[in-house]
């Protein structure tokens, strides 16, 4: 049931008698003002992440200082040089970093007192009864008990610290969760450094206590929300609660795209587990209601993450909080019992999504799977998100589309051989166009009687046959040696992550399979 919607307009800083939607867009953020928003493509299939690489562990990173320099920092971390402070966190500065080999690859490098973790972690201990978990982060890992870790696993390692955070933000690989690429000790030092795809327009929304913002146009709002849906749904598919949804943690890439950071409040549980937990944590304005209680027990943590998506989707849309009081008392019991005020004016699917998210009681929530089909979220249907299968699915087989129009150099470069050797293998055989080839024969790199083993011995046969491969000598050399013809298969392992495969699964296990079924379906087109 819909709580009821009060008369008056919410108590806004600026432009106290216009809707949102007529409200002028805050350029600031970077989007088009005016243009109608078609929603994106990552909305209807899942974009695999194109150089997800193993999140690397570096324990005897180095930090140097660069006296001629002249960004205003001069420090470099390993091959990461650090560029200006972007923001600051509880546990040190975030910069913006580049590639010392190739500037063009930017990062943004967290840094973290491992003193002042040490030190929440201690005060964390403190607080725990005895036997619960110890360790940073404020994770409950798995809910198993850790006590078996001892102190010197984190003397010896100070990644220790941060390992839940570390190990969940390995876990994942999603379009809306922001990934981790490294993570460093510099082990003369205070910090250690987290490197994390930077994501240029920062945070989506300034919004607290204290401040107010400029509101989002509606159908902006309506498409974050969508990546916030997309994004939330997989974590809680991983068997993982943010528990710490907020504008401040929701950035923008240059394009546009919505990225989940800060996971150090997170929570990861068993697959398929119930995921309640007692744990408070959060900011204080996101909180739910049932958090708010004193006493409160155990409570569904994604219902939890759903009402703080609420919160969020508010002020995106009025650029201010639902609820808001300086005591701390007072905002609780403002959470627990207030009716929210929205314009009359409001779109009324909009109306009825906010009170379906901001609805008190947990149990009567609006659920992941009512969320990603409510009439505002899919404009009455016509605007269906990708499904949840697509969505929360662990690898993404790319799509023919995908693998033709060359989504990488690499991968344009291995369907151009992959061509190519059939055109060879046609004109060596005297096989018409329409004629299906032997199996042996639709094997040409496995067979054993394959024309060539070398790049170059190849580019000659190609040659030899008046093959015009349309690849250039540079584009075989850097193909050819993931296909060997030794009858074993069609890619050494090890080269699997040249030609873009690890991206699909995050792991170059099952490459060589995937790529011999690529490779047999197209001889076979
Ligand atoms: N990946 C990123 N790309 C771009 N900017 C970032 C990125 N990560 C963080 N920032 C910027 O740095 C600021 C501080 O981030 P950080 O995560 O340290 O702070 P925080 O969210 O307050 O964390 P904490 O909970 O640790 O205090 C952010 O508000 C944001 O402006």
């Amino acid at each position: 049931m819909l709580s009821p919607i009060r008369d008056e307009a919410p108590d806004r800083t600026s432009d106290e008698n216009q809707s949102p939607a007529q409200r002028p867009y805050p350029q600031q953020h970077g989007s088009s003002p005016s243009g109608t928003f078609i929603s994106p493509a990552r909305h209807h299939r899942r974009i695999p992440s194109i150089n997800r690489t193993p999140v690397k562990e570096t324990l005897n990173a180095s930090l140097e200082y660069d006296d001629e320099d002249d960004s205003g920092q001069g420090m470099r971390i390993n091959q990461y040089i650090l560029k200006q402070e972007i923001g600051r966190g509880s546990f040190g500065a975030v910069h913006l970093a580049v590639d010392q080999q190739n500037p063009d690859n930017q990062y943004a490098v967290k840094e973290i007192s491992k003193s002042r973790l040490r030190k929440k972690d201690q005060a964390n201990l403190l607080r725990q009864p005895p036997g619960a978990r110890r360790g940073g982060g404020g994770f409950h890992l798995n809910r198993r008990s850790v006590s078996d870790i001892t102190r010197a696993q984190e003397l010896s390692n100070p990644l220790y610290l941060i390992r839940e955070e570390i190990a969940i933000l390995k876990k994942l690989d999603h379009q809306n969760v922001v990934s981790l690429i490294e993570v460093l000790d510099d082990p003369e030092g205070d910090s250690f450094y987290m490197v994390l795809e930077w994501c240029a327009k920062g945070v989506i929304m300034k919004v607290d206590l204290d401040r107010s913002a400029d509101p989002y146009p509606e159908e902006q709002c309506r498409l974050w929300f969508r990546d916030m849906i997309l994004g939330i749904e997989y974590l809680h598919s991983q068997g993982i609660v943010h528990r710490d949804i907020k504008p401040d943690n929701l950035l923008l890439t240059s394009d546009d795209v919505l990225k989940i950071v800060d996971f150090g409040v997170s929570e990861m549980f068993e697959k398929d587990a119930p995921m309640r937990t007692a744990k408070f944590a959060g900011s204080p304005a996101f909180l739910p209601p049932e958090l708010c209680k004193v006493g409160h027990g155990d409570v569904d943590g994604r219902a939890a993450d759903i009402w703080s998506m609420g919160v969020t989707l508010y002020c995106l849309l009025f650029g201010r909080l639902p609820f808001s009081h300086h005591v701390l008392v007072d905002l609780y019991n403002a959470i627990q019992e207030d009716l929210i005020q929205l314009p009359t004016d409001i779109d009324p699917d909009l109306s009825d999504l906010l009170h379906q998210l901001l609805q008190k009681d947990p149990e009567r929530r609006i659920t992941m799977k009512d969320l990603r089909n409510h009439a505002w979220v899919t404009r009455s249907g016509s605007d269906p998100l990708l499904s949840e299968e697509d969505n929360t699915t662990e690898f993404i087989p790319p799509t023919k589309d995908e693998l033709d129009t060359a989504i990488t150099k690499s991968i344009g470069n291995f369907m151009a051989v992959v061509r190519a050797v059939r055109k060879l293998k046609r004109l060596t055989l005297g096989r018409s166009r329409n004629t299906k080839p032997t199996k042996e024969e639709n094997h040409p790199v496995r067979s054993q009687n394959a024309p060539v083993d070398q790049p170059g011995n190849y580019q000659q046969q190609l040659n030899a046959a008046g093959v015009n491969t349309e690849i250039s000598l540079d584009g075989l050399a850097h193909a050819l040696p993931t296909i060997h013809c030794d009858g074993e298969g069609l890619l050494q392992e090890s080269q699997a992550p040249s030609i873009g495969l690890n991206t699909m699964d995050g792991e170059t296990e099952g490459a060589e399979e995937w790529a011999n079924e690529k490779l047999e379906s197209h001889l076979e087109n």
